[in-house]
């Protein structure tokens, strides 16, 4: 992306000229590009500084409190705070040092030539400057400009830029009515636009093109000479119908295709008519990596400003800064190619920790829960576990109110998240399976674990193994609730499935959850109790790591059945046959017993909003 960004600079000449005239009143966050000085004095005229009475200073002399001196009301003046004190009078007197006796006024404070008079120019000479270039213009900046009488200001102009979104598949996010298959709402101008106003440079999203050459080459032949930066949404690829690189080359020079960062590896850049003209790969993360490490900059250089590179990209995620910390697990990143990662953070035993999140460049939902990017540089492959990395924060967190819940996946305890912020704390939460929240509690990679695991040989829950991980530590347990799991079939249960048995019908497939999920480790048992082997049950080994995942591959017919909670069925609008019903238990050491963020938790679990919600849904019955 460096050396991409670098040889846009040397190709493409910045912007002249790039200044512009503009009303005060429309400057904000804009550049100014020459000092300004008043055009009027502030204030233009004596002011009084308070409420009270224009005199002359020499009336008062030696009054006091126990020796007022009585004055005419002919011989002075009322006037209020920011009020003209005429010509005849020098001093105010505060009302609070007077008092009224008929006609007269009893003064009974001496006061001196020109008390409580702010003088023409007290705050603002006419002449004398105000404001100067380089300062970003501020609401503070523009009341003082327009209070000095200045209307207009020469400021740094911004670059022009036209987004044009294209694929045959894209619909406007306008479309009224159930998305059709293979569609996609065109989003990726949303968060372009989100990004640019948040940069304070304007964006002008064209219509939707197809993919059709012709028609991406007319667009833009025909604004061309209307911008200064044109972006090109998607077909950047090796898809049949990726012809961008094609465009670009046959109205100029083709500058660079592929760059070696991932996601946006498809990017690519051509000079048409000196202009810049880039192509974002369609994937959203993708064109958000395009977006902030290379347009970004590049509107600077357009500029005519200098690069700046280490703080450009603070810049582009929003400037909240960036924080190191110790990577949760290993990860292994793609050779050839610098990294981002979308990452979460958490601070626990003094320790600040960070991880990517699960999802690749289509991801959305990563893109948005991320706490910021972790760049993990190209020659770097193998990152070990503890490897400190930095964060780029891209929102504000405040990590000592924050806890990290791993563990058994659970959409009530998902719920749990807003009440735990009305509290003022907040839950980030890794669906890791109930023995993966022990493991990570006793490793002390969590503030909380949920578990609901069978015992086989007891048949009782989540003693044994509580003891096995606790070890010598303390750790406080609490029973949230009973859940009902079962069979998730399709609607109508059309496959006639009645019972556990059924599962090694060899026309039916399940899909399964993973190694030391709870509802695994149930699933087991419930095989063992009905003497089938897991070799016999069609899609054993298919795996996916929360209810609602597995849910969801039975309403698309990817699986005929899933063992899951009763609220995962109800989402999809799915049957459910219950089997059982298990408690639901969180684990947590002592020492986190008084964290913000599990005081949070803990009263979040009364909280009536969202238990009124739990018993809306069904499927669970509360302890107390
Ligand atoms: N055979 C290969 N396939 C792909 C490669 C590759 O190297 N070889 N690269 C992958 C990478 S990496 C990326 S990134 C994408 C880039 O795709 P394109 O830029 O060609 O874009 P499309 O294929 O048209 O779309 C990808 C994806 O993004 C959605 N999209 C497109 N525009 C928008 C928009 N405005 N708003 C929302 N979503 C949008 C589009 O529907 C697709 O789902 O290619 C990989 N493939
Ligand atoms: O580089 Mo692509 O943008 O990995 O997704």
């Amino acid at each position: 992306m460096t050396v991409a960004l670098r040889y846009l600079r040397e190709s493409i000449a910045p912007l002249v000229p790039m200044r512009e005239r503009t009303a005060v009143e429309a400057s904000l966050g804009r550049a100014l590009l020459e000092d300004v000085t008043a055009l009027r004095n502030i204030p233009h005229y004596r002011a009084s500084a308070v409420d009270g009475y224009a005199l002359r200073a020499t009336m008062t002399a030696g009054a006091s409190p126990a020796r007022p001196v009585r004055l005419s009301l002919e011989t002075c003046q009322w006037v209020n705070t920011g009020g003209l004190v005429e010509p005849s009078f020098d001093a105010v007197v505060m009302v609070e040092d007077t008092s009224l006796d008929g006609s007269e006024l009893l003064v009974s404070k001496a006061i001196t030539v020109g008390a409580n008079v702010r003088p023409p120019g007290d705050d603002v000479m006419r002449g004398q400057i105000i404001a100067r270039e380089g300062d970003v213009v501020t609401p503070q900046h523009q009341a003082l400009l327009r209070a000095a009488g200045v209307e207009g200001l020469l400021i740094r102009a911004l670059p022009r830029t036209l987004y044009l979104p294209t694929g045959d598949e894209i619909l406007p996010v306008s479309y009224e009515g159930p998305l059709p298959a293979g569609t996609v709402p065109e989003t990726n101008s949303i968060l372009l636009r989100g990004l640019f106003s948040r940069w304070g440079f304007p964006l002008t999203v064209g219509d939707i093109i197809p993919d059709d050459p012709a028609r991406l080459r007319q667009a833009l032949e025909k604004n061309m000479d209307a911008y200064d930066l044109l972006l090109v949404g998607a077909g950047s690829a090796k898809g049949k119908k990726d012809y961008t690189a094609e465009v670009f080359s046959s109205l100029g020079d083709l500058l660079f295709r592929w760059v070696r960062t991932r996601p946006g590896r498809p990017a690519m850049a051509a000079r048409i008519k000196g202009k810049p003209v880039l192509c974002l790969p369609g994937f959203p993360m993708s064109s958000v990596v395009v977006a902030m490490g290379i347009v970004f900059p590049l509107l600077a250089h357009l500029q005519g400003l200098p690069a700046e590179e280490e703080k450009a990209l603070s810049r582009a995620l929003g400037s909240f800064g960036s924080e190191e910390g110790e990577l949760l697990f290993a990860h292994s990143s793609p050779p050839g190619v610098e990294e981002w990662l979308r990452c979460q953070m958490i601070q626990i035993r003094g320790k600040t920790i960070v991880w990517p999140l699960p999802g690749g460049a289509s991801s959305m939902r990563a893109m948005s829960e991320a706490d910021g990017v972790a760049i993990i540089a190209e020659e770097k492959l193998e990152c070990p576990k503890g490897m400190k990395i930095l964060l780029h924060k891209s929102k504000e967190i405040s990590l000592e109110r924050r806890i990290l819940f791993q563990g058994s996946n659970d959409p009530a305890v998902e719920r749990l998240i807003s009440p735990i912020r009305r509290l003022g704390c907040d839950m980030v939460m890794r669906s890791v399976g109930s023995v993966g929240g022990l493991a990570a509690l006793s490793r002390g990679e969590c503030h909380l674990a949920a578990c609901h695991l069978i015992d086989p040989e007891t048949q009782s829950y989540n003693d044994s193994y509580i003891v096995r991980f606790r070890g010598n530590a303390q750790w406080r347990r609490r029973q949230l609730f009973f859940r009902q799991q079962g069979l998730i079939v399709a609607k109508g249960n059309p496959k006639g499935i009645s019972s556990v048995e059924d599962l090694a019908r060899p026309d039916l497939s399940i899909v399964n959850r993973q190694p030391g999920a709870g509802t695994r480790v149930l699933l087991d048992y419930l095989l063992t109790e009905k003497n089938i082997a897991p070799s016999f049950v069609k899609g054993y080994d298919r795996q996916c790591i929360t209810h609602l995942d597995a849910a969801s591959r039975v309403a698309y017919g990817l699986a005929d059945v899933a063992l899951g909670i009763k609220m995962a069925a109800e989402a999809m609008d799915l049957d459910f046959l219950p089997i059982t019903e298990e408690p639901y238990e969180i684990v947590y050491p002592e020492e986190c017993h008084d964290h913000p963020g599990i005081v949070a938790f803990l009263e979040a679990l009364e909280d009536q909003q969202w238990r009124a919600e739990i018993d809306k849904i069904g499927g669970y019955r509360w302890i107390c």
